[in-house]
């Protein structure tokens, strides 16, 4: 591993980390965020809700099952969207029957800095303590001032509107369900339900776990108007996860504003979430160092169940700026943040975490379900 070449990571309090790289070699900023997951790094990785951001996972080894072509989460395209990847050790071998590249490879091929053997959890005490900061990674030719100065003049994550930047350009539909491994990926031989997705950085699993309950998906670019989208007479409307601030993305805002005034069934995740609560009259705020992880206790209000969720933002809609209409439906454990709601007089709902989560935890499954039947009800009985 010593024979890798230098590579450093320098923060915009000062800290510089020197390690070694993994990746290609060059200079990259973005907001470091971490991430505690112990698995999943291929999908945090291809996540397009991590555009702009630089990952550092706090679990020391990564890399263990190397990458393979079922994970993508990142749309319709294979791609990493991460700004770049921080982490203590990568193994020497990447043993998985499922693997076709090793994950340094993989970062050359996807042309992604990537920074190895560095103190991640004195990185992650920094984070936790000061908040999320700007930072900057550099490899190959290491000029400390130059990445100092690269990672202060990154503006950090609050005002960017990144949803329209990582979404698709043109629809598709999306029929393919989940992989088992038994049978490899399902379709459903019937579609049941139309969904139209806006894509402000939608992740493949969402798209899965929609086909396999039954939904052909379209899914349409971010700036696409409500009037388009009713037009294609969908049975329901998904919100999807996105980059950056939702309060920027006031093409989202409004257009779910109309989608809400049609009374047409609408479900949001993590920033599908946030923009329901823009559009319902909260407000969003960002968060010291945000929620990214695979084992947070949410507490569904309803059935006053606690579920184990994974999580992935660092903006939240403030509950106390809810209008009358939402009913409070999960709040989280780890800090008393508002993660999920809906709205009592339109069938539209949403949760801040990642029910679809691969490799999970599966427990918010069943918000799927609810959209499922909430489709069916509004198809039975349309007002
Ligand atoms: N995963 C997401 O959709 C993230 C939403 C938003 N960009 C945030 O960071 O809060």
């Amino acid at each position: 591993m010593s024979q890798r070449p230098h590579a450093i990571l320098a923060l915009a309090d000062g800290t510089i980390f020197r390690g070694v790289s993994i990746g290609i070699d060059g200079i990259k900023a973005g907001e470091v965020a971490f991430n505690t997951a112990i698995t999943g790094y291929q999908e945090i990785l291809t996540d397009p809700s991590y555009c702009q951001q630089i990952i550092t996972l706090t679990y020391p080894h990564i890399g263990n099952t190397g990458i393979n072509p079922e994970d993508f989460e990142s749309g319709n395209v294979n791609k990493v969207h991460a700004a770049g990847l921080v982490i203590r050790d990568l193994p020497l071998m990447a043993s998985s029957f499922r693997k076709t590249h090793n994950l340094s490879e993989f970062l050359h091929e996807q042309g992604v800095v990537a920074i190895a053997e560095i103190d991640t959890r004195k990185l992650t005490r920094i984070l936790r303590e000061k908040g999320a900061q700007s930072g900057c990674i550099m490899t190959g030719e290491i000029d400390e001032e130059k990445a100092l100065q690269t990672a202060r003049e990154f503006p950090g994550l609050s005002g960017m509107d990144l949803a329209k930047v990582v979404s698709c350009h043109q629809s598709y539909t999306w029929t393919e369900g989940e992989w088992s491994l038994e049978s490899g990926f399902q379709t459903p031989e019937n579609f049941q339900f139309h969904v139209a997705a806006f894509d402000f950085g939608i992740k493949r699993t969402i798209l899965r776990k929609l086909a396999q309950r039954g939904c052909k998906v379209t899914v349409f670019p971010a700036q696409t108007s409500a009037d388009e989208i009713l037009a294609t007479q969908p049975d329901g409307v998904f919100l999807s996860n996105g980059p950056g601030d939702p309060e920027p993305c006031d093409y989202a805002i409004s257009a779910t504003q109309s989608l809400l005034k049609s009374n047409i069934p609408i479900f949001g995740i993590c920033l599908g979430h946030q923009l329901l609560g823009l559009a319902s009259g909260a407000r969003t705020v960002k968060m010291k160092f945000g929620h990214h992880g695979a084992n947070h206790p949410v507490q569904d209000i309803v059935s006053g169940k606690v579920i184990i969720t994974s999580q992935n933002h660092g903006f939240s809609v403030d509950a106390d700026t809810l209008p009358a209409t939402a009913r409070i439906t999960h709040v989280s454990l780890f800090d008393g943040s508002l993660q999920g709601f809906e709205l009592i007089d339109k069938p539209a709902f949403c949760f801040q975490g990642h029910p679809e989560a691969s490799p999970g935890p599966h427990e918010a499954d069943y918000l799927f379900d609810k959209f499922i039947n909430m489709m069916q009800r509004h198809k039975n009985n349309p007002q």
